[in-house]
């Protein structure tokens, strides 16, 4: 396991010296310059991440990191937590919504036990990496030990790390937790920083009163403690698989790999890696915005723009799932096509 300032050692700002290398690769390749918009900044960043001109993307796989929160005893879900466990066994079984994406993209799903608040049974495609049952309800007390919330970042970075030596190209992040809008929540709210009316959203779904109570619940919270520091933050707000995807945002970038970012949780989750170390942004792809009313300000706080707007509001990693084809198209872009003197060279050398 790499201990955090390991981590931080071993995650390098991309060479920019790079970009207009590949800038000009695109711009002479058999198409009018630029013509392939955003598809062709995709394929700058997968070049820059994997620091060549030819860059691959054969594998991607996505984790869902799942954990339970404490702070439900406030109510601040439509849904009990039992539902996380639930989930996990519809993810094993691939017939959630994920797994229906991910077979569309030749994705493959495996789920990693943060803290789910149930005993899991084995499962080849499941991680056990429980930090423990369910957060503590951080309206009451800090979520998270500081020893909890380091152990989930060298736990989430050491499955993005493993997964790259075994020939992942880009690791892909989802969640579940009940409750963990909210915690997400107050780690925007603390680390974009934005003001807490401006990252409170609806989640899963709420009705006024249930968006009350939820507002209600997440200002205790963030009344009981002013942690504005990313390890701090985490252990007073988040939640087990937050601070692990964190470090598994750290673990991929540290292994020059693309993080590949779902929506409003699995952001949030980025912003706590990137504030702990902030050239980790530049190994981070974000799949879609999200409709949860928090994203589009969360991701101007990062500066970065997503790939889809789908109108998306679930996590999971669905979004993901959906953008991973557009990183190998992007990369075949690269690879693939002829440049345009070489198509001209051709024509004019070909005999009538
Ligand atoms: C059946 C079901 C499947 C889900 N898949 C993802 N989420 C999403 O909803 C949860 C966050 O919303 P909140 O903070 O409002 O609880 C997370 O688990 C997220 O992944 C789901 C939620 C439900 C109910
Ligand atoms: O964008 C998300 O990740 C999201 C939004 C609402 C509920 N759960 C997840």
């Amino acid at each position: 396991m790499m201990t955090l300032p390991a981590l931080a050692a071993a995650i390098t700002p991309v060479d920019a010296a790079l970009e207009p290398v590949l800038r000009a690769l695109l711009d002479g390749k058999a198409k009018p310059p630029g013509s392939l918009g955003r598809i062709e900044d995709l394929a700058v960043r997968i070049g820059l991440v994997q620091n060549r001109p030819d860059p691959r993307i054969a594998r991607t796989d996505l984790y869902v990191f799942a954990g339970d929160h404490g702070l439900t005893d406030e109510g601040v879900s439509a849904y009990p937590s039992s539902v996380t466990a639930a989930m996990v066994g519809l993810f094993l079984s691939g017939r959630s919504s994920v797994s229906a994406f991910a077979r569309a993209s030749g994705v493959q799903v495996r789920v990693v036990d943060a803290g789910v608040d149930a005993d899991l049974p084995d499962h080849p495609d499941l991680i056990a990496a429980k930090i423990r049952r369910g957060t503590r309800n951080a309206a009451r007390e800090p979520a998270l030990t500081p020893d909890e919330v380091l152990a989930a970042i060298a736990s989430g970075a050491d499955i993005a790390r493993a997964a790259a030596a075994d020939g992942a190209d880009v690791i892909a992040l989802g969640e579940m937790g009940i409750g963990n809008s909210s915690s997400a929540t107050l780690v925007m709210h603390r680390l974009a920083p934005a003001p807490l009316e401006a990252c409170v959203g609806l989640g899963t779904g709420h009705d006024a009163e249930g968006l009350a109570r939820k507002q209600a619940g997440i200002t205790r919270a963030a009344q009981r403690s002013d942690a504005a520091e990313p390890l701090d933050v985490l252990a007073q707000f988040g939640g087990c698989e937050i601070a692990m995807m964190a470090g598994a945002v750290l673990g991929a970038a540290s292994m020059r790999r693309v993080a590949l970012i779902d929506g409003f949780i699995s952001t949030a989750a980025a912003l706590a890696a990137v504030r702990l170390v902030p050239a980790a942004l530049d190994y981070c792809v974000f799949a879609h915005g999200s409709a949860e009313r928090g994203h589009p300000a969360m991701l101007q706080a990062l500066g970065v723009r997503p790939l889809l707007d789908l109108d998306l509001r679930l996590g999971e990693g669905t979004g993901a799932a959906l953008a991973a084809p557009l990183l190998v198209a992007a990369a075949h872009l690269l690879t693939d096509v002829a440049a345009l003197a070489d198509v001209l060279a051709g024509v004019q050398a070909r005999p009538d």
